[in-house]
This record gives structure tokens, sequence and C-alpha cells, in this order.
């Protein structure tokens, strides 16, 4: 670590539909940087002042800056740092961002058991979670790994089935696939970096402790 590193806290924020709430619930506390905004192209902004950095990453690279050290800490979904399994701290779930990943089929394919599945071909864009899934409950299956847009698979026929993330439920009806068996529920969650945590303790553990109180407040208001 560079001096300048270890005065900076750098924080990671993913694209996509986590960037905005993960920018607004560290904006409650003070983190947040000029220019940090959705529409933005700057990968790195910093905040002098408070000494901090925000990188924005790709999705699903999060956990590998946090993992090398390269961000001290970050927000991500859990579906990503259970298919990216690295080694980083979680500490706390958000509660936010809420979806789960679950196994679709076509209406027309859906079949009694599970086992009746079997050998068929999966997309989806979570290969070690499908694997480790469907391996789980003791069958084989062709997994095929896909970017994004998952339903589109079985429409076309390259798989059979999918293993995607639903939230409201509306792409599957709009795609006349049916859930037939869940996999976990999601949320972001505060992940760090080990040796950060270790060494700027007291910086992150205040991040910590600001989050639980919002979480706290959040959930206080919904009762
Ligand atoms: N409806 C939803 N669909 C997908 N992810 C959702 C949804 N609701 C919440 N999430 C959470 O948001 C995270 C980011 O989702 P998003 O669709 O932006 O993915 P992405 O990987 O950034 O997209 P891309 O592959 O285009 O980069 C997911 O990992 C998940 O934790
Ligand atoms: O249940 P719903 O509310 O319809 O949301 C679920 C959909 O949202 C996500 O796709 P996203 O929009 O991220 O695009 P992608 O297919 O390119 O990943 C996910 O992969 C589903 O397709």
């Amino acid at each position: 670590m560079t001096s300048s590193d270890m005065e900076y806290l750098t924080i990671a924020l993913p694209k996509g539909k986590l960037f905005i709430p993960s920018a607004e619930m560290l904006a409650k506390l003070g983190y947040t940087a000029e220019g940090l905004s959705e529409n933005s192209r700057k990968l790195v902004i910093a905040n002098t002042e408070k000494k901090i950095r925000f990188i924005i990453t790709k999705t699903a690279d999060l956990p590998t800056y946090v993992e090398y050290g390269a961000a001290d800490i970050g927000i991500i979904g859990k579906d990503v740092l259970l298919e990216e399994n690295k080694d980083v701290y979680e500490l706390l779930d958000l509660k936010f961002g809420y979806c789960r990943m679950m196994v679709a089929v076509p209406q027309a394919l859906k079949q009694e058991k599970m086992s009746d599945y079997a050998h068929m071909r999966v997309a989806t864009k979570y290969p070690r979670v499908a694997e480790s899934f469907f391996h789980g409950i003791g069958i084989q299956m062709e997994i095929i790994k896909l970017n994004g847009s998952i339903e589109l698979a079985p429409m076309v026929g390259l798989a059979e089935m999918i293993v995607d993330l639903v939230e409201t439920g509306r792409t599957l009806r709009e795609n006349n696939l049916v859930e037939v068996a869940q996999i976990h529920p999601a949320t972001a969650r505060f992940i760090a970096n080990r040796v950060s945590f270790k060494m700027k303790f007291n910086r992150i553990n205040q991040i910590v402790e600001g989050l639980k109180g919002l979480i706290d407040r959040e959930s206080e208001k919904a009762k």
C-alpha cells in the first residue's frame, strides 16, 4: 500500500441497478463526491476534503476489486457474491435491491419433479450458482453461460431452462416462463477487503455503524 492508499478510503460502487440506491445511502452519511452520478463517464471520483475515492465498476467485477484491495469497501448484490466467491468480508445486509435467484421454464415444458429436467440445457449469467444448485439436488445439467436477456434463450431453443434473478416477475410473465424452484434470495451487501478492514478499521467501522443506523431507522418507519 502507498501512503496515498493509506490516507484515502476507496469505495467501489457497481454500475447498474444498485448504483443509485448505494450512492444515496452513503450520501446520507456524508460520503459523497462532486460529479458522482449514474450518468458520469468518470470511473474514479475523489472527495479530497473527506479523503474518500469512489470507483465505479462493472457489477460482476466489484468483488475482485475489493478482494485485491484496489477498493477498501464496496456495495454489491448477494447474488454476485455467491457467484464470484471472492475472499472478502461481508459486513452488512443493506436491505435494498431485493430479488431472488430461481429456476424457470417455458410453461409448456413444466415437469412434475425437478429430476424430470435432468440433462436439459440451462441458460444463465450465474453458472457457478446454477451448477451448485443442480449438483445439490443430484441432477446433472448442461450449463450455458450468457451475459444478459436470459429469458430469450428458451424462447429460441438455445436452452430448455434458465437460472436468473426475478424481482417483480414481469419479465417471466411477458415471456411465458414459470418459476419451478427458488435458489436463494438476494439483497445488496456491504463488503470490505480483509487487510483494509484491519488497517482502516476506525473509518470502515464508522461507515458500518452509520449504515446500521440508517437501516434501523428505515425498518422503524416501515412498521
Ligand atoms: N430485477 C432485478 N434484476 C436483476 N438484478 C436485480 C434486480 N433487482 C435487484 N437486483 C440486484 O441488482 C444487481 C445489479 O443488477 P443489474 O441488472 O444492474 O446487473 P448488471 O450485472 O449491472 O447488468 P450488466 O450485466 O448489464 O452489467 C443484481 O446483481 C441484483 O443484486
Ligand atoms: O422480475 P423482473 O422485475 O421482471 O426483473 C427480472 C429481470 O431483471 C433482470 O434483467 P436486467 O434488466 O438486469 O437485464 P439483463 O437481462 O440484461 O441482465 C433479470 O435478469 C431479469 O431478466
